[in-house]
C-alpha cells in the first residue's frame, strides 16, 4: 500500500450471462475469483479450465448500485475540494459499463460525473470551471467549442451523420510546453464556469452530441475516443487551483477479437486506442512504483494529464469495468490482467 502511494484500482462487474464464473468475495472487499474456461494458447497448446484469483482495492459485484460506487469514490472528490489533483479513469472493453459508471447523466440513476458535480456545486464556494475534450486517433478536440453556423447547417441536413459531423467541426487542440513552468499545457480549450446542475447537464449533452462514434462488432454505438472531463476548482484562501479529471476511456478490446469484417479505419482506431491504453498503464505503473522516468510522452492522454498525475499529492483511481457475458470472459480476463499490471512493482 505504501509503495502504491495514491494509486487505487477498483473493479466493477456488469450483470451478464456468465455471472457464475465470477465470484466477488464478500468480506474481503478487493477479492475476485474468475473461472477461466479451457482455451488454446497462442502457440496452439490446450489449456485446462482454471480459477484465477485477483486482488484489488475494491470489487463491486454486479448488483452494486451507482450510489454504492459513488460512496467509495466520493472521498476522491472531497480530496479535490480540499486542494488535491484527482484522476479517475474508467477502463474496460466496449459495452462493459464505463459510460454507465461514469456518466449516465440523462438516466434515472446517475453515474460518478453528475454525482461529483452535484457534490462540488454544493460544497465549493466558487463556481467550478468545466472543460471537455476527446482524444480520437491521437488528435484532441474540444467538445465544448462553440458550434459554427456552417456545421449546425450540416448537422440538420444530415441527421444520420450528426455525431461525426459535429465532432469533425470541433477545432483540433495542441499541447504546448508552458514556457514559465516547462510543463505541457493545452491551448485554446473552452472552459465554462458552471452555475447549476442543470447548466452542467446541458453542457454534458452538448459534448455527448459531439462525440465521435462508429459501428463495431462488439457494440454498435461504441465510442472510439477517450473523453476527458476536467473540473478546475479555484481555492481563494490559498490562491491555488486543483483539478479533477474524469476520463471515460475508449473500449479496450484486442484486435484479434474484433472480427475480420472490420474496416481499415476501424482497425486504425483500435490500434490507436490500444497504444494509448498501454501508454497509460505504463505511466501509472511507473508512478505507482515511484520510477525516476515516467513515460508521459508516449500518448496524448498521458502527456495531457502529466501535470496532474505527477503532482505530489495526486490521487488516481483506475476503475475497471468487466462484462460477465460468457463470450466476453477472455476479454474480461485481459482487463483484469491490465488492472493487476498497474499495481505490479
Ligand atoms: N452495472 C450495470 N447495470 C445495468 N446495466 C448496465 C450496467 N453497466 C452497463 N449497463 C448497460 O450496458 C450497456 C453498455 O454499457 P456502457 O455504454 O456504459 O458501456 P461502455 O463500456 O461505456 O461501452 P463503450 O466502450 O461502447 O462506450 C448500456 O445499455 C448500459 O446501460
Amino acid at each position: 500500500m505504501t509503495l502504491r502511494g495514491n494509486m487505487r484500482v477498483f473493479c466493477r462487474l456488469r450483470p451478464g450471462t456468465g455471472a457464475d464464473a465470477f465470484n466477488a468475495q464478500t468480506g474481503t472487499v478487493g477479492d475476485l475469483r474468475v473461472r477461466a474456461p479451457a482455451s488454446k494458447t497462442v502457440d496452439g497448446r490446450d489449456e485446462a479450465a482454471k480459477v484465477l484469483h485477483f486482488k484489488f482495492d475494491y470489487v463491486f459485484p454486479d448488483d452494486a448500485r451507482q450510489c454504492d460506487v459513488f460512496d467509495e469514490v466520493q472521498g476522491l472528490v472531497q480530496s479535490a475540494l480540499d486542494g488535491h489533483n484527482v484522476c479517475i479513469f474508467a477502463y474496460g472493453q466496449t459495452g462493459s459499463g464505463k459510460t454507465h459508471t461514469m456518466s449516465n447523466h440523462t438516466g434515472a440513476d446517475p453515474g460518478i460525473i453528475p454525482r461529483a458535480l452535484e457534490l462540488i456545486l454544493r460544497e465549493h464556494s466558487q463556481k467550478p470551471r468545466l472543460s471537455l475534450l476527446e482524444i480520437y486517433n491521437e488528435e484532441l478536440r474540444d467538445l465544448l467549442a462553440p458550434v459554427s453556423a456552417d456545421s449546425q447547417g450540416k448537422r440538420s441536413r444530415n441527421a444520420g451523420k450528426r455525431k461525426a459531423a459535429s465532432s469533425a467541426a470541433a477545432p483540433k487542440l495542441r499541447i504546448r510546453i508552458d514556457p514559465k513552468r516547462g510543463k505541457p499545457q493545452l491551448q485554446g480549450l473552452s472552459e465554462v464556469a458552471i452555475s447549476s446542475a442543470a447548466h452542467a447537464r446541458d453542457l454534458l449533452q452538448r459534448a455527448e452530441d459531439s462525440r465521435m462514434v462508429a459501428r463495431t462488432n462488439a457494440n454498435e454505438r461504441s465510442s472510439r475516443s477517450h473523453v476527458v472531463l476536467t473540473l478546475a476548482l479555484d481555492h481563494a484562501d490559498s490562491n491555488t487551483t486543483s483539478s479533477i479529471h474524469l476520463v471515460d476511456l475508449a473500449g479496450s478490446e484486442r484486435i484479434a477479437h474484433a472480427g475480420s469484417d472490420r474496416s481499415a479505419k476501424q482497425l486504425k482506431e483500435q490500434c490507436s486506442i490500444n497504444t494509448s491504453l498501454v501508454a497509460l498503464k505504463n505511466a501509472l505503473r511507473a508512478l505507482a512504483t515511484q520510477q525516476t522516468h515516467i513515460p508521459f510522452r508516449d500518448s496524448k492522454l498521458t502527456y495531457l494529464l502529466q501535470d496532474a498525475l505527477e503532482s505530489q499529492t495526486c490521487k488516481t483511481l483506475m476503475l475497471c469495468n468487466l462484462s460477465q457475458d460468457s463470450e466476453n470472459i477472455p476479454e474480461s480476463l485481459n482487463t483484469l490482467r491490465f488492472a493487476s499490471q498497474v499495481l505490479q512493482n
